[in-house]
């Protein structure tokens, strides 16, 4: 019984969120935070799904999952969503009243009815996530999850072997982690489930070839998660509406955010520039950057209670990710001491709010097989920490 674990890091976005949907350019980096799939297939037809992050544990029969013919293009992604397979599967869940249990479980079965070969829709398998990324916190955790899904599926039904190169593999991941991003997020930009599957620090534009962005990993940062609840899809759904009633306003926001990942990339290639010089310009960015989001509507009293507490202490924040709640990023300077970040963090704290630091830029999705099946009650109690990925796992950066 073939039994692998697959896994994929959260992101952090440094400037550019929405815009990015809008075919601007966005930067963002991997977070040590991750989340783990257990996978294997069973024998007796069912799937078997345990996610704990979203309390959903359900099986269904595989059978009972309208497979898809072969279509132009395999294995990679059909070009256009298939609308009528999502109705379809969002009447079989019958979890509407739990939004975030049914786009997780939506996004299981879409994948699944593209990707079961004949041996996998008979046999059925077991799927458990577990993840250390808040969940619709603005850390990407339904890209994380998507990569998790997208490497776990591919894996198990051989479809990662059937290409040569790692870099082909990796993009297979991608494309099909997109599909399921777009079942939880209706029109996401891609920016979430490339940096989940290819780690590292990037400069990101819809279409165009990625760039790396190597000085972003010399950066330290806070991550603050207000806990205060939202949904992506929710977020960007409201600027799109504010875009639809005044292009000619929203528009040069949107022209503006870009330039501030452009200005970014500048002020890392200025050889001449001071240390001290580029985290105070860099600061000055993440402050514009807000602002905009501001006036996008896409900030909320909880994220800018984070931005007042930092800015009393001289450290500079922004929201980071969708907004409307969830996480803000601030900016910690080399000259800033540990007893400034232990105040910033006991007043944060002290509001309700969850601070977590982890590192930027490390590396992007993996898969390991197991010698041995491993049943999900044991998987639901392992220590996360002793799953951390190496580079024994394949497809790495
Ligand atoms: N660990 C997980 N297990 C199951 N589903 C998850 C997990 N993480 C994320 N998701 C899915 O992603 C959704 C959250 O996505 P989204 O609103 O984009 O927030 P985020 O900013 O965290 O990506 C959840 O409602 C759920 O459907
Ligand atoms: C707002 C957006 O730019 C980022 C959303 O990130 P998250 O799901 O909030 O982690 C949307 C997107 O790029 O698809
Ligand atoms: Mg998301």
């Amino acid at each position: 019984m073939p039994s692998y674990y697959t896994s994929a890091p959260g992101k952090v976005i440094l400037f550019g969120e929405h815009a990015v949907v809008y075919g601007k350019v966005a930067t963002a980096g991997s977070l040590g935070l991750r989340s783990y799939t257990l996978v294997q297939t069973r024998t007796d037809g069912t799937i078997e799904a345990n996610l704990p992050d979203v309390q959903l544990v359900r099986t269904w029969k595989s059978s009972d999952i309208p497979r898809q013919a072969r279509w132009e293009g395999y294995p990679f992604p059909p070009a256009a969503m298939n609308t009528d397979l999502l109705d379809h599967l969002a009447q079989f869940v019958d979890l509407a009243a739990h939004r975030n249990q049914s786009q997780a479980a939506i996004a299981l079965l879409y994948l699944h009815a593209y990707l079961a070969t004949d041996d996998t829709a008979t046999q059925g398998f077991d799927l458990s996530v577990r993840s250390n990324l808040p969940v619709g916190a603005g850390l990407g955790s339904s890209a994380s999850y998507s990569v998790c899904l997208a490497t776990a599926l591919l894996k198990m039904n051989g479809h990662l072997s059937s290409l040569s190169t790692g870099a082909e593999q990796r993009e297979l991941v991608n494309q099909w982690a997109f599909q399921a991003e777009k079942v939880i997020h209706g029109n996401p930009s891609g920016i979430d489930n490339t940096v989940s599957t290819l780690g590292g620090a990037v400069m990101f534009k819809k279409g165009e070839k990625i760039e790396p962005l190597p000085g972003f990993q010399s950066l330290r940062f806070l991550l603050t998660n207000t806990r205060v609840p939202r949904s992506t899809q929710v977020q960007v759904a409201n600027v799109r509406k504010l875009q639809e009633k005044f292009p000619s306003v929203v528009n040069p926001m949107l022209d503006a955010i870009q330039e501030i990942s452009i200005s970014c990339k500048e002020l890392f290639g200025q050889d001449d520039l001071e240390r001290a010089q580029l985290l105070s310009r860099f600061g000055e960015l993440v402050d514009v950057n807000h602002g905009l989001l501001a006036a996008l509507g896409v900030s909320h009293p909880a994220l800018e209670k984070v931005r007042e507490i930092s800015s009393k202490m001289g450290l500079k924040s922004k929201l980071t990710g969708a907004g409307g709640g969830g996480c803000a990023l601030t900016l910690i300077r080399d000259d800033v001491t540990p007893e400034t970040v232990a105040a910033v963090k006991q007043l944060l704290e002290a509001e309700g709010f969850q601070c977590l630091e982890t590192q930027v830029g490390g590396p992007g999705a993996g898969v390991q097989t197991l010698e041995a099946p491993k049943t999900i009650a044991e998987f639901l109690t392992l220590d996360l920490t002793s799953l951390e990925v190496t580079p024994n796992w394949d497809y790495m950066v």
